[in-house]
């Protein structure tokens, strides 16, 4: 794998932004090649069909694999005839990357129920999706915004489970994976060499020494210390509610929170509009907008693409890295 090979962009739900957002993307100067069905591209689009990926990209223009659907894309209705699709569109993009051919997946985004209700998709995202496509392999998902200084970096070590499971599903072993593999991607990926990784309580105040909560001094503390004295370099477990403003993100170059909106709510906050998802521990690379399928304003030509085009880029750098 290497950024010398184009980034494949997957066309995602294409009853949503997706298919806007593909030639919006060229403004992002990374060589890639639209996967899914042209068909669905806005009117007056400029796109040339490839038939491999070893072919020379034309410049200035919209590079599509073809991948043909079995029906149109009506902006914000979502076919279930399409589910199948979208999915496969997926695995193919995976199967590209296993071969050599792309220098990494760029995911426009999914609509997760759709995909269960036409296709009974068995995944809760992208994410479990390609760690399954890659072997069943342990992942972490996260969400980086470099536009905001200092960077914000966050993991949710918990991550599409409801609520009331996350204190079974947020448990040492679980912690222990999601430290590991952020540690690992930050020096392969992000060219950290002494990455610092910052953990969050799962209680208000990190459980106030066990009067709002115990699963910080029940293992959390003692989980930090026994990796601490391994070589990580970890604080923790801190208050979520003061982590992210300028000064303590300065302390960290990731912050591992134990379920999704701990981690999420800050980021979007902070960068909406240019926040990037990258799934760290697949064998390859893989970025995506951080927004959804936006159906509310699908087909209307507004969609926002700094979020695609910082994705495009994180993963032409991750490639060139690796
Ligand atoms: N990587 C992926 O495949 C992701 C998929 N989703 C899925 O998307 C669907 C919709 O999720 P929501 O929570 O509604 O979030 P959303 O991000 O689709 O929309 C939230 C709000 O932000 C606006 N928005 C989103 N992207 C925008 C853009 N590029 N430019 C301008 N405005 C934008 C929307 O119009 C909406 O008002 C769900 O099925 C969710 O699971 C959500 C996040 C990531
Ligand atoms: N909330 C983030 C999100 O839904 C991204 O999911 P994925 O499809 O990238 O796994």
């Amino acid at each position: 794998m290497s950024a010398s090979r184009p980034i494949l962009l997957t066309c995602g739900e294409p009853a949503g932004i997706g298919p806007e957002l593909a030639p919006k993307a060229l403004a992002s100067g990374v060589p890639f090649v639209f996967l899914g069905d042209p068909r669905h591209l806005p009117a007056g689009t400029d796109w040339v069909e490839v038939s491999s990926l070893d072919e020379a990209l034309p410049p200035g223009r919209l590079a599509v694999l073809r991948h043909d659907f079995p029906a149109p894309a009506i902006p914000g209705q979502p076919c279930p005839a399409n589910a199948q699709a979208v999915i496969d569109v997926i695995a193919r993009a995976v199967d590209h990357c296993v071969r050599g051919q792309a220098g990494g997946i760029c995911t426009l985004p999914i609509n997760k129920e759709a995909l269960k209700r036409g296709a009974g998709f068995g995944f809760p995202g992208h994410t479990e999706y390609l760690a399954h496509l890659a072997g069943d392999v342990p992942v972490v998902m996260m969400l980086a915004s470099t536009s905001v200084q200092p960077p914000c970096r966050v993991v949710p070590v918990t991550i599409h489970v409801a609520l009331s499971d996350v204190p079974g599903l947020f448990t040492p072993a679980a912690l222990e994976q999601a430290i590991r593999i952020t540690d690992a991607a930050l020096r392969r990926d992000f060219g950290l060499a002494a990455p610092r990784i910052a953990v969050s309580g799962l209680n208000p105040h990190a459980g106030e020494n066990g009067v709002m909560g115990h699963e910080e001094t029940d293992w959390m503390v003692a989980l930090v210390a026994r990796l601490r004295a391994e070589g990580f370099d970890l604080a923790g477990p801190l208050p979520a509610d003061t982590m992210f403003h300028p000064a303590a993100r300065a302390r960290y170059d990731a912050a591992l929170c134990a379920y999704h909106d701990q981690a999420l709510i800050p980021i979007k906050t902070l960068d909406f509009s240019a926040g990037v998802n990258v799934t760290l521990g697949l064998p390859f690379v893989r970025t995506s907008p951080d927004h959804g399928t936006a159906f509310d304003i699908a087909g209307q030509g507004i969609a926002d693409a700094d979020s695609v085009i910082a994705a495009l880029r994180m993963a032409h750098d991750m490639a060139a890295r690796r």
